[in-house]
């Protein structure tokens, strides 16, 4: 597992003052300084995006307490406004914008392939799965609520997301600023902004294969030009049905066109927080205990992998019933961890350091390409 992490600014009157550790392998271990720039922690995310276009799946996933700057490692200051691209260099702008911006360049160096690019964003809040693209009098305040599917070779799905074709970094970015202002928030003593949900951002990519090739052979002979094109700048709304398997590519005479699906998971989870530092009452109180809970959850399950148990409790939480392929599978994991300078969250921090450890003990094997769609088509089964 690549694991990185953050440790605090040392400028106390700020939350989410930090300092970033990274693992970009087993042996190495990085810390970011107070200076570090976000382009710099960036950087250490870039080369899973050529991974992705190579066919892996990628998860990148920020851990810490409340308030310890996730969302801003993530996404930017003030993240609620939404990042705007293009970037100016000097930007403070966090890992999904660049992300987004660095995906379609090297989209664009290689136009060959030209994947279709898809984006989904869910928030789990106090233990559902709400779908942030979903269009309809209800998700107009909150997102739709959504399950998760394993289908017929185990591969963990949301069944009815609703996910949208984009042909640039900038309209990945106008969906995540929607995703965003649907996201739920409360203040508590520790953050005034605080996120009560995980934000899990999914980008797809799907790039046609020649049919007889294996996963790193894709290329676009089976995919027309126009077709692409189409489908990438288009926002074309597409509904998984959580029962099919990706369709043949349109435009292949025989139907049999196979296909090469990465999937890219951007994940902004809910802060860990003592209820005591906090002062949550009522509704945030349970957000608070649904969020402590899932995290729990979350580590149990690295625990259970690392230590090579027969069964991992994947489905002990919606979170990591979610993330199942991503925390278990084949996928590239980075974990950044974002841990608070103020010696009032120790507590806290030593849990957090306490995560990462875990983490990094997961013994995962090599990353594997995902074969193509045709070796993988399966009816997908509720759970
Ligand atoms: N490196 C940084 N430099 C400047 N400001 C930062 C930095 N990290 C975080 N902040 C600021 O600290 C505050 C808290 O950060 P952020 O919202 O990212 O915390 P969080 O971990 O996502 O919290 P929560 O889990 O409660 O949502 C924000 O105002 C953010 O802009």
């Amino acid at each position: 597992m690549k694991t990185s992490g953050q440790l605090p600014h040392e400028k106390q009157d700020r939350p989410g003052s930090e300092a970033v550790l990274a693992f970009p392998d087993e042996t190495d271990l990085r810390v970011y300084g107070p200076a570090e720039s976000q382009s710099a922690v960036f950087g250490d995310v870039c080369p899973l995006l050529t991974s992705l276009l190579d066919g892996y799946n990628v998860c990148v996933m920020a851990y810490g307490q409340t308030g310890s700057g996730k969302s801003y490692t993530m996404l930017g200051p003030h993240s609620d406004d939404g990042p705007v691209l293009p970037l100016d260099p000097q930007s403070d702008l966090g890992i999904i914008p660049r992300a987004a911006e660095e995906l379609f360049r090297l989209i664009s160096e290689n136009p060959s392939r030209s994947p279709k690019v898809e984006v989904s964003i869910v928030e789990v809040y106090n233990n559902d799965i709400f779908d942030l693209l979903a269009k309809d009098t209800v998700a107009a305040v909150s997102g739709v609520k959504r399950e998760v599917m394993t289908a017929k070779d185990g591969r963990t799905e949301v069944a009815l997301l609703a996910s949208e074709a984009v042909g640039s970094a900038s309209k990945l970015m106008e969906l995540v600023r929607g995703g965003l202002q649907l996201r739920a928030k409360h203040p508590t003593l520790v953050h005034a902004d605080s996120s009560r949900s995980h934000l899990i951002i999914t980008v797809t990519l799907t790039t046609a294969a020649c049919s007889d090739s294996t996963a790193d052979q894709a290329c676009s002979a089976t995919l027309p030009r126009e077709q692409t094109e189409a489908g990438r700048a288009g926002r074309s709304r597409r509904t998984s049905q959580g029962a099919s398997a990706p369709q043949p590519v349109p435009g292949d005479p025989a139907g049999r066109a196979e296909q090469v699906q990465a999937r890219l998971q951007l994940v902004d989870l809910a802060g860990s927080e003592c209820i005591g530092v906090s002062g949550v009452t009522g509704s945030a109180l349970r957000e608070t205990a649904c969020i402590n809970r899932s995290l729990a959850a979350l580590a149990d399950v690295l625990g259970a992998l690392s230590e090579h148990r027969s069964h991992i409790p994947y489905r002990n939480s919606r979170l990591t019933h979610l993330l199942q392929d991503c925390l278990g599978g084949d996928a590239k994991l980075l974990v950044i961890l974002c841990i608070s300078p103020s010696q009032r969250h120790l507590a806290q921090t030593l849990q957090g350091l306490g995560f990462g450890i875990r983490a990094r003990q997961v013994q995962r094997g090599p990353a594997r390409k995902r074969p193509p769609s045709s070796q993988m088509e399966g009816k997908r089964r509720p759970d």
